[in-house]
This record gives C-alpha cells, structure tokens and sequence, in this order.
C-alpha cells in the first residue's frame, strides 16, 4: 500500500485530502502546515470522519516537516491562493520561494517519491521544485480544465457529462488550450454538434476567477480532480488525464499540460492523440511558458542572490 504526504492544509489541501483519503486507499498518511495545531486539529477531523467509515488509515500531523519521511507520493498545496483580478502568475515570486525552501528539505527523507504540485502557479511551481530537488514532479495542470470544459459541453448539449470526451491542454490558467481534435460527445467528434467553442474556451478560462469572486476559492471541483489523479498514481490507474509531466525545453525542464497516461509510472503523452492544428497549440505554448518561466526565473534568482 501508499504513504502519502500533504504538504498544505489549507482550503485546497484539505479537500484534496479528504476527497482522496476517505475510501482508506492509504496505509498511512501525513498533514504538514506551518499554521501551529492546523495538521493537528484536521487530523481530529479526519479520525472522526474515519471513524464513520471504519478507515482504517493512519495519520500523522505535524508542524515539524523533518517528520514528513518515506512518502510514496508528497502533494504540495502549501502557498497563497489568488485574490480576484490576480492572475495566477502574480504569485510566483511569493509561492516559488516556497517551493525553493520545500525542495531543500523534502527530498533527502522522501527518496523516490512523485511529487504533485498544486499550488499556483503549479505548471511553474513545478518546474522550479523539479529543478531545485532533480525529483519526479508532476503538475496537476490541465485535468482541472478538462473536467470544466467537459461539464459544460455536457450542460449546453444536454447529455451526460461521461458521454464528453476530450482534454484541455497547455499551462494551468489563461494560456490553456482546448484540444478540439479530442473532443467528442456520444463517440462522435464535436465538429457534428453545434456548440460554441469560443464560449466553451471563455467558460472555461473565466470560471474559476469568478468562483474565487464569490465563494473565496475553488476546492470542491479541483479537489476532487486533484484526488482522482492522486487515485490514478496510487492504484496504478494508468488512467489518461491531462497533467504536465516533465519535459527538456531549451535548457529547462518545464511542465506543460498534456493527456498522459497516469499510473504509478507516469507517461508517456499522448500527443499521437491530437491533430497538427492542436499540437501546434501546443507548442507554441510552450514557447511563451518557457519564455515567461525564464524571465520570472532571473528575478526570482536576483532577489534570491541579494538575501
Ligand atoms: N492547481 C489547482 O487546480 C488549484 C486549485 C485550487 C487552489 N490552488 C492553489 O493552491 C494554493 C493553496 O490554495 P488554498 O485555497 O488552499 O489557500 P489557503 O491559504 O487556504 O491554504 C494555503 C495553505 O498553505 C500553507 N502554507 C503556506 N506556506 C507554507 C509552507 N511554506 N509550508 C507549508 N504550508 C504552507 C498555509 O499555512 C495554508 O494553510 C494556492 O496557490 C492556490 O492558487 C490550485
Ligand atoms: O484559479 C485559481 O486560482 C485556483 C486554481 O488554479 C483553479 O483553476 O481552480
């Protein structure tokens, strides 16, 4: 069986936790927060709620990380959410700088696990863990988009959301891109349906800005995507989803959505999958994450080197 850690138990973390922890596919699982009797009264929360279930799952919690050890898979929900009219970029300097502290002390007890980053911006937040610790990162990315995208199809043709298929693709936020050519509703392709695929892409983008509008944060959708991925690794699924898994892009290793097999092994991408005009998307993309990554990587090194 998995043990898991959950670094972060905020709004998100918390509903990552629960949403993955409840059906007790866990031996034993950790809740890290620097917020004092945060992990502690969660996990009172939880044993009550186990208790209901009769989950068997241990827990520990603590706000010490050097007790965060021997994980299988470590989730990193732990840095600050958006407020409306940021974008999720604006909070790289703050979050990166908590991934720089994470990935110098996590590895060395942790060795071997997959890391699935979610804080924001996670497609960046990943890369800059994975090239700060040379670990296995994942981002969440894009499954959180499929999964709007899909349900939205689904409402405006009016069909169950599990007869929608398809991914949306590119960085987690303003830049993702529906691949259209994966797009299908009852087996047949989109293309035979009248939808509006501007107004897909703009519910799409705009969505979760507006739920942080009114309710202070997204957790019970991403919280529940986030869970099946966790799922999909630890039950060894190999499940396809679009996450970012690490790829060479000039000389970085940048995380850029894609649908990819999920599994206790991640990959491959299906890129086969999709057509010219959507993997051109893609890769353009790439090109505007790598080139913003970069930029935002050289002041976050000139403030680092001026500490
Ligand atoms: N990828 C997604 O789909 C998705 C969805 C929702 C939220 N998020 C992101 O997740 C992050 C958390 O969002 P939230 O709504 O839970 O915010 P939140 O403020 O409710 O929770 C953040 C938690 O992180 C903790 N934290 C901060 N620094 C830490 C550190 N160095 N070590 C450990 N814990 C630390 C805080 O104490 C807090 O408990 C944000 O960046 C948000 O944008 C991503
Ligand atoms: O939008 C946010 O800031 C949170 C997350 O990235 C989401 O898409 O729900």
């Amino acid at each position: 069986m998995t043990k898991i850690a959950f670094i972060g138990v905020g709004k998100i973390g918390q509903t990552i936790v629960y949403s993955s922890v409840i059906d007790g596919i866990f031996d034993e699982i950790m809740l890290y927060d620097i917020i004092p009797e945060l992990p502690d009264k969660f996990e009172h929360e939880l044993r009550h709620a186990f208790a209901s279930r009769g989950v068997k799952t241990e827990i520990i919690s603590t706000n010490n990380i050097d007790d965060i050890s021997n994980s299988d898979i470590v989730v990193i929900a732990a840095g600050k959410p958006r407020k409306p009219g940021m974008s999720r970029r604006d909070l790289f300097k703050d979050n990166a700088k908590i991934m720089i502290d994470l990935a110098s002390k996590l590895p060395s007890k942790n060795h071997g696990a997959i890391y699935v980053m979610v804080a924001n911006p996670v497609d960046m937040n990943a890369s800059v863990f994975a090239k700060y610790s040379k670990e296995m990162v994942i981002s969440t990315g894009d499954q959180v988009e499929t999964m709007r995208m899909r349900s939205f199809i689904a409402k405006k043709l009016h069909v169950p959301v599990n007869e929608v298929d398809g991914f949306v693709g590119g960085e987690h936020g303003e830049d993702a891109v529906v691949l259209w050519s994966t797009v299908s509703v009852k087996g047949l392709p989109i293309s035979e349906y009248n939808i509006n695929k501007e107004e897909v892409e703009k519910y799409v983008k705009e969505i979760p800005g507006e739920i942080i509008r009114v309710m202070g944060g997204t957790t019970w959708g991403p919280g529940t995507i986030i869970a099946d991925i966790i799922k999909a690794i630890t039950l060894n699924e190999n499940r396809l989803m679009s996450i970012a898994m690490p790829r060479k892009f000039e000389d970085e290793i940048i995380h850029v959505s894609v649908p990819t097999i999920v599994g206790r092994k991640i990959g491959p991408s299906i890129e086969s999958l999709i057509d010219e005009q959507d993997r051109w998307h893609l890769t353009s993309a790439m090109k505007d994450f790598y080139d913003v990554y970069k930029d935002m990587l050289k002041s976050l090194e000139s403030v680092e080197n001026a500490r």
